[in-house]
């Protein structure tokens, strides 16, 4: 049985709901998965820093009700989130970046990243960011380390479309994909044909998680853009960078156009793809389309993401399940630990005491 010590570098919804699961799970963990993972540092720009050698208790930190700087009361702790030093200096065998999404440059989370790999540290990041805009580099280091960057959360949060793509589909000569790949504007536009107005489904879709902390993401289509790059530079070995993909959100689609789409038989939807054309290059999009109600892509509601992948042996190959929410996306996080840990390397895990 192998003991993980991790990390956890911010202390949101996501990696709040990864502590959860800690404080409950090691055990069943320890004996289906071989190992149970000890989180012996936090750092969180709201709530501060702490690190301890031995292990944090999970119920303590995600039952205390901590204050702006609430971590500076914990032994060990600071009121500062001093993210270089806690990565660089704990003792853990895997850093979990869970801070938020820049869908500009990626930052800081590409820096938090680069700080872990550097110092021979795993990562599994749920954050898009450093996927989209840093992937080949954070990459390069991972392997120059001996260690795993590991990344399933930032597409599709839990449901596993990078991995089955890679290993399940490998050899089935991906030539594109369409998917529905954001929870939050999909979520909108189910709500907003129920009738409510734009800015409450938003607020709900924030109240329930789904939302990325600026939500502009989500429904300008941005956070799409960085999961259509990801996917695109993952399964068609496309060097698409974000500027590269047209972008438009489902902002200006107005109640009238739903209710019109309803009754021509037919859903707003926001779609993002990506295809290898003739000459060999790769071209994505993301835009709101409207959808016959027959489309496989039209009945996917709520949170629910689906991609659908158009392969050359299969045809098309489409995957449904969760697209956003804290334990759906926690759950990303424990896949990529289980995958580090499959790969059987012998550096990082300790024997339990
Ligand atoms: N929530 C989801 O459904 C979901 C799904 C897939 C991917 N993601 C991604 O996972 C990441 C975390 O999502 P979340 O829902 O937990 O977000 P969140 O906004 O709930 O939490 C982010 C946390 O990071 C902290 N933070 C921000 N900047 C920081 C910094 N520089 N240093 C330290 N801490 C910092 C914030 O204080 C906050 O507590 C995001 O990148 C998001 O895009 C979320
Ligand atoms: N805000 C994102 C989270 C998952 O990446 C969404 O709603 O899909």
């Amino acid at each position: 049985m192998k003991i993980y010590n991790i990390a956890l570098i911010g202390f949101g919804g996501v990696n709040r709901a990864l502590a959860e699961l800690i404080a409950t799970k090691n055990p069943l963990w320890e004996q289906d998965l071989g190992f149970r993972l000890n989180i012996v540092a936090v750092s969180d720009l709201y709530l501060g820093s702490v690190i301890s050698p031995n292990g944090l208790d999970a119920k303590t930190l995600v039952e205390a009700n901590f204050a702006k700087g609430g971590f500076g009361g914990l032994s060990g702790g600071s009121a500062e989130a001093d993210n270089e030093a806690i990565i660089k200096t704990a003792p853990a065998d895997i850093v979990v970046e869970a801070t938020f999404t820049n869908p500009t440059d990626g930052e800081p989370a590409v820096s938090h990243c680069r700080w872990a790999l550097n110092s021979g540290k795993h990562v599994v990041t749920t954050n898009k960011g450093p996927v989209a805009i840093a992937a080949r580099e954070l990459k390069a280091l991972a392997e120059a380390n001996s260690v795993h960057f590991e990344y399933e959360g930032s597409v599709m949060s839990g449901t596993p479309v990078i991995r089955m793509a890679e290993k399940t589909l490998a050899g089935a000569e991906i030539k594109g994909f369409e998917g529905i790949l954001n929870g939050t504007s999909n979520f909108v536009l189910g709500r907003m044909e129920q009738g409510l107005d734009f800015a409450s489904a938003v607020a709900e879709a924030q109240a329930l998680g789904y939302a990325e902390a600026d939500p502009t993401a989500d429904v300008e289509g941005f956070d799409v853009r960085l999961k259509v790059v990801i996917l695109a530079n993952e399964l068609l070995g496309a060097n698409l960078k974000p500027e590269d993909v047209a972008c438009n959100g489902i902002s200006k689609l107005s109640t009238s156009d739903i209710r019109a789409a309803a009754k021509a038989e037919s859903r707003w939807k926001l779609v993002g793809s990506a295809v290898r054309n003739a000459d060999g290059t790769i071209t994505g999009s993301v835009a709101p389309k409207q959808l016959a109600l027959g489309h496989p892509l039209a009945g996917v509601n709520g949170a629910t993401n689906a991609v659908s992948l158009n392969t050359e042996l299969l045809g098309p190959v489409t995957l449904s399940g969760p697209g956003a929410g804290r334990v759906e996306t926690a759950f990303a996080l424990l896949s990529d630990i289980v995958a580090i840990h499959n790969a059987h390397s012998p550096n990082f895990a300790k024997e339990a005491a």
